[in-house]
């Protein structure tokens, strides 16, 4: 029975994935891996909101959205990033299809935080159906993080959020950011090749883990399950797999003894 794998791109690093990576891809689907896609955006959503003159800001980590903040979020996320890497996969000879997660209802949300964020969501649920139905016919799903409240609002959801949603829902055995960065750094900027959760936790206090990367090994951090025994985060400017091994950094559940 296949695996499957769910890699979330991060607007970081989607214009600059390598010739590399796409092997990488290649020899997952050579290896009978299902691959999904989900990807980011933030920073083209960004310059796109500077150039038409509206005002963006973040609370938390996640961008506050106004209607008009909505509309550019959805052109540059399911139009421009989507279609990007959607075409980009084809060009490299795999079958991908892109889709928003308000699409088929793949994504339902509950406003996360009304108040400070506006239309901004926390997943709900994952209509597993619409994704399993690409992969099961050998498409790569390539989703853009947005989605529906049950009064058929659309909302704007943190990709590295909406990512591990997926993952978790479609029991992926394994979980990978790809992203500008090799993997976490530590102190003086070297590679970290594996951690656990309490090593992250002590990065995290003493900010050596700081800012985008916080999302990412939080969300890490709640798919880590018996099936999903690691989540990887790598360089999308690199291969993924070298040697039959994945690159970057492993964070896996560990041997953490209770004091309690
Ligand atoms: N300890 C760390 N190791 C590596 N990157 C870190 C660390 N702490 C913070 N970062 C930052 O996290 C960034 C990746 O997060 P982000 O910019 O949100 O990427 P993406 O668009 O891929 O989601 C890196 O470019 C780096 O600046
Ligand atoms: C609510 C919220 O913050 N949504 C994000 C969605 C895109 C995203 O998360 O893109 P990256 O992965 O490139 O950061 C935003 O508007 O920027």
């Amino acid at each position: 029975m296949s695996k499957t794998v769910v890699l979330k791109c991060g607007g970081s690093t989607v214009h600059q994935l390598s010739e590399s990576f796409f092997q990488s891809l290649k020899a997952l689907i050579n290896n009978n891996w299902n691959v999904m896609i989900v990807h980011g955006g933030g920073p083209d959503i960004t310059n796109m909101l500077k150039a038409l003159k509206i005002e963006t800001e973040f609370f938390k980590g996640q961008r506050k959205t106004t209607e008009d903040v909505l509309e550019v979020a959805e052109m540059v996320l399911a139009g421009k990033i989507n279609k990007l890497l959607t075409n980009v996969l084809q060009d490299k000879g795999l079958d991908a299809i892109g889709l928003s997660g308000s699409d088929g209802g793949l994504l339902k949300a509950n406003y996360l935080d009304k108040e400070h964020l506006g239309l901004v969501g926390e997943v709900t649920s994952v209509q597993t159906s619409v994704v399993s139905l690409l992969m099961d016919n050998g498409y790569i799903p390539v989703v853009a993080p947005l989605a529906r409240t049950v009064e058929n609002e659309t909302l704007n959801v943190n990709a590295d959020l909406a990512a591990a949603a997926i993952a978790n829902a479609v029991s992926a055995e394994k979980f990978i950011f790809v992203t500008d960065v090799p993997g976490i750094l530590d102190g003086n900027k070297q590679l970290i090749e594996e951690i656990t959760p309490s090593e992250i936790n002590t990065l995290i206090e003493s900010e050596v883990i700081t800012g985008g990367m916080i999302p990412k090994v939080q969300s890490a951090l709640a798919t880590l399950s018996d099936n999903c025994q690691e989540v990887i985060i790598a360089s999308g400017q690199k291969a993924i797999i070298e040697d039959g091994h994945f690159t970057g950094t492993k964070i896996v559940k560990g041997m953490e003894v209770s004091t309690s």
